[in-house]
């Protein structure tokens, strides 16, 4: 890592506060933002995020040197398969000029960061990509996925109410005191799921206008004791209606899940509910119909990018026993190589490097892509993206990577 670099004519530094109106103006352009950050969303992001963990390239050739590009990972701390909490560094507000696009920028912005990330022995970075086609020749592949559902008001769940209710609307003050513990508590149960700092719960709490979804309503607050859910009052500008769309459905126990879902399918003067939900949300078994729960779309949420992969394998645990011998391609980060995987019969693995002959081989953007259990082994290998030996260890492989639940990451970055 360097304080100062050269591409061609171009500057490459970290950021300092000289650069942040360019680095706001940049990214407003390149994200299609109708306006730039207002000054209190400026500082939201300034607090989740070091100038030192910033990159920023300029054109020194141009009339006032422009900010050509720019990125920035936050330090952020994701479930593993098992339980365990892990480090990651969030790679976000990542942004090349129009100007100045396909000549490799982003690839140097990315090649600096790797750097960084490798000196600090990071084991993880993630990202939520704006495209499906950028990201796996650094070695991200997609690994936490979402349904996108429609609800018709009045949909019929199968339990019975419960005599007394159990979920109330809560005032923001109840808000801010109850939801970050059941949101901690949360994270606990699902693979992917993204802890929240204070810097990260500041702007959700706060609501801001000026972050809102055209013609959406303030978020209102449903709470349970073991869970709460946010949602939006949406009026369609053009032909009036009105929708309701959900935030966050965050639940520590399937009875908390119930009750907060019963609530929201039964709001008044709301004919559609909107919602993004893990792939494995039980809500449509629960429904009386489950044609109620309508799926109208599918998207990666998150990107994963193993960085250290002995200390990736043995933090997680697995569903099987396994026995095998991973080469790991890394053309990116040249982390790769050959790693014997033993995991005994209760979950937990051993790695050492390893000079037999791999029984799998893949690509360290497919490793990642199982790694959270939300992509399958057996699907790679039908794509021809993932070689084993033999049947058997495929399937032992698609066995001990699987996971209870779904991976759902849950915040946006
Ligand atoms: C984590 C996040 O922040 S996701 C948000 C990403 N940013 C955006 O979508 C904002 C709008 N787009 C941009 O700012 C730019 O087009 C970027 C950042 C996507 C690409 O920046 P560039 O400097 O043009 O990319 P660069 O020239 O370094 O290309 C690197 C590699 O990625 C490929 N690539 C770049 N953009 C794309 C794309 N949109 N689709 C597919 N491949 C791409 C290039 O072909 C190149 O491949 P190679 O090195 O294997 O030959």
């Amino acid at each position: 890592m360097s304080d100062i670099d050269v591409i061609d004519d171009l500057t490459l530094t970290r950021a300092t506060d000289d650069d942040w109106d360019d680095i706001i103006a940049a990214d407003a352009r390149a994200f299609a933002m109708r306006n730039p950050l207002a000054d209190d969303e400026r500082d939201d992001l300034r607090r989740k995020v070091a100038d030192d963990d910033v990159v920023v390239v300029r054109d020194p050739s141009l009339p006032s040197a422009p900010l050509v590009g720019v990125s920035m990972f936050y330090r952020m701390s994701m479930t593993l398969p098992g339980g365990a909490q892990a480090d990651a560094a969030g790679l976000s507000w990542v942004s090349v000029a129009a100007t100045h696009r396909r000549r490799g920028i982003l690839r140097r912005m990315l090649s600096e960061l790797r750097d960084q990330w490798l000196a600090e022995n990071q084991t993880f970075a993630i990202l939520t990509a704006s495209e499906g086609t950028i990201y796996e020749r650094f070695g991200f592949g997609p690994a936490c996925f979402a349904h996108t559902v429609q609800i018709a008001s009045g949909a019929q769940l199968r339990a019975a109410p419960p005599a007394a209710a159990q979920v109330r609307f809560a005032n923001a003050d109840e808000v801010a005191a109850a939801i970050p513990d059941i949101h901690r508590r949360w994270t606990a149960t699902r693979p992917g799921a993204l802890a929240r700092t204070e810097s990260w719960w500041t702007p959700i709490l706060a609501d801001r206008s000026s972050e809102r979804p055209p013609a959406a309503s303030g978020l209102h607050y449903l709470l349970h004791e073991d869970g709460y859910a946010s949602y939006r009052v949406i009026k369609d500008v053009a032909d009036g209606t009105v929708r309701a769309e959900v935030e966050e459905v965050v639940a520590v126990t399937d009875a908390a899940h119930t009750e907060l879902w019963r609530v929201l399918a039964s709001l008044d003067l709301i004919p559609t509910l909107r919602a993004a939900i893990p792939v494995d949300d039980p809500l449509p078994a629960k429904m009386i119909d489950l044609r109620a729960v309508e799926v109208t779309g599918h998207d990666d949420k998150m990107w994963v990018r193993i960085l250290d992969i002995p200390t990736a394998l043995t933090a997680r645990r697995y569903r099987g026993g396994l026995d095998v011998v991973l080469g790991v391609e890394d053309r990116f980060a040249g982390q790769g190589g050959v790693f014997a995987l033993t995991v005994s019969d209760d979950g937990i693995a051993t790695v050492t490097e390893s000079s037999e002959r791999p029984s799998v081989r893949l690509d360290v953007s497919v490793l990642s892509s199982i790694y959270l259990g939300g992509l399958s082994a057996r699907g790679f290998a039908a794509a021809g993206r993932l070689w084993t030996d033999s049947d058997a260890t495929l399937d032992a492989l698609d066995r001990a990577f699987s996971t209870a639940h779904a991976p759902f990451a849950g915040t946006f970055f």
